[in-house]
Formats: C-alpha cells, structure tokens, sequence
C-alpha cells in the first residue's frame, strides 16, 4: 500500500514544539508520538531531523518531515530553501512539507523556481505544499506537488480571517491532488466535518500536543465565566 493510501481518511498528528515552547525536546516528541499512536493515529508530522530521528525509534508511522528556521529577509519559515529539503531526504521521510505561499524565499526565489530546483532533484519523493489561499494552492498543484494543505491560511499577513472550512471547501472544489485538512482544526467535530467534505486525512496539532494552548483554552472559558458571574452581580 503506498503512503497516501495508508493515510487516507486517517489522523494524522503534528508533534511539534519550538525552542521557545516548555515541551522543546526530541525526547519529549517522541513520547508524544507514541501517545499519538496509541489513541489512533496513523501519520506524524515533525520539525527538525533529531525530533525525526528520535520519534523513528519510537513509532513506526509515515512521518511528514518540516524543518521551520527564521531568517531576517523573509517570512517563509516551513522548509524554507533547498538545504532543509536535502536534509529531510538524507533522513528519509515519507512526505516533506514546505511553505508553498506566494512569499519571496530567503534565498530570494519564489515558489516556482524553488520547486522546480527540488523536482529536479528529487523525483522520488513526494512533496506537501503549505498553502494560505486558493490561489497559491492551484499554483501549487500546477508546479506539481502531490499534496496540498491550508497550513498557514490566517499566518501570511495577507491571509488574515481565512477560515479552516471555508478555503478546505474551496481547495477541494478547484484541486485534484489529495487535500489535507491541517491548521486549527481543533476538535474531533472539525475533523470529522473536513473527511466528510472531502479531505483525504488532517492533521492536528496544538489541540493534541500544545498543553499550553490547550490549557489557556480552559482559562480563556474561565475568564468569560468570571466576566459573566461580576455583571450579574447587584452592586449596592
Ligand atoms: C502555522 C504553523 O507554523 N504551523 C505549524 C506547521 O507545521 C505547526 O506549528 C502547527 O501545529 C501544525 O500546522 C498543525 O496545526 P494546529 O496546531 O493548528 O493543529
């Protein structure tokens, strides 16, 4: 069975935690993978090849391999040049996702020259293109990446508001290639509604992996709580 029948209509869970985030840790990744797999999941999505390396020897799932790294010049930060591609394929992973948005790149190409470069290169492996609006999502499938997801709709300063179901209704409509449902969507509803509309697997992350987002949840409904209990109260 190829890898994208393997993750058809399945979960796919992002074990991710940046430098800055209490969680960075590969070790702590991995053990994450392995809670992912065992409630269910069928497929990682992981930054960096030591979290890749160490969540390998923990899980046997296909691995949807990023390496995110700033640079000053430019806000594309998902596998941003050739380096990172190179370096995920050394490594060897089932998929390597990248920023596919309209954002110049740090080495100063635009999507298409970046990808053609990587196509050249690499024919045997299959690329994920991360994706803020519909049109560089048919852009995408045009330089010919297999995968497309909404990755980054609402992180591109020009994508501001996209909502998750809204542009995944609207990728499925105008795409061929197999769509995953990736960013924010954060419950089991959400997921059920984008395998129901047509996504071909989604990944979650935060909502599984982030416990500081999923607490501040709790506070946040806490707080409306609070506001709500002092604006009933009768002051005399
Ligand atoms: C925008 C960006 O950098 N997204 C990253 C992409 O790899 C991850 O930080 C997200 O956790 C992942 O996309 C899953 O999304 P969510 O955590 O919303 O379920």
């Amino acid at each position: 069975m190829d890898i994208l029948e393997k993750l058809s209509k399945k979960l796919i869970v992002s074990c991710q935690a940046l430098e800055d985030e209490p969680l960075h840790s590969s070790f702590i990744m991995s053990k994450m993978a392995l809670a992912a797999k065992q409630g269910g999941a069928s497929g990682i999505r992981a930054n960096t090849v030591q979290d890749i390396q160490a969540i390998k020897q923990e899980v046997d799932l296909p691995i949807i391999g990023i390496i995110k790294k700033d640079f000053d010049n430019s806000g594309v930060y998902i596998t941003p040049t050739i380096e990172e591609v190179d370096a995920l394929y050394r490594e060897g992973v089932d998929i390597i996702a990248f920023d596919a948005t309209k954002q110049m790149r740090p080495d100063g190409k635009d999507f298409q020259a970046f990808f053609s470069d990587i196509k050249e290169n690499y024919s045997d492996q299959l690329f994920m293109a991360d994706i803020s609006t519909l049109d560089e999502a048919i852009n995408a499938e045009k330089a010919g990446v297999d995968i497309v997801a909404p990755t980054l709709a609402g992180y591109t300063d020009y994508s501001e508001g996209a909502v998750p179901m809204n542009l995944l209704s609207d990728l499925l409509d105008h795409l061929s290639v197999p769509v995953i449902a990736e960013g924010n969507f954060d419950s089991p509803e959400k997921v059920k509604n984008a395998l129901q509309m047509g996504a071909h697997a989604v990944v979650v992350g935060s909502a599984i992996t982030r416990p500081q987002v999923i607490t501040e949840k709790f506070s946040q409904a806490l707080r409306e709580f609070d506001d709500k209990s002092k604006k009933g109260k009768v002051i005399k």
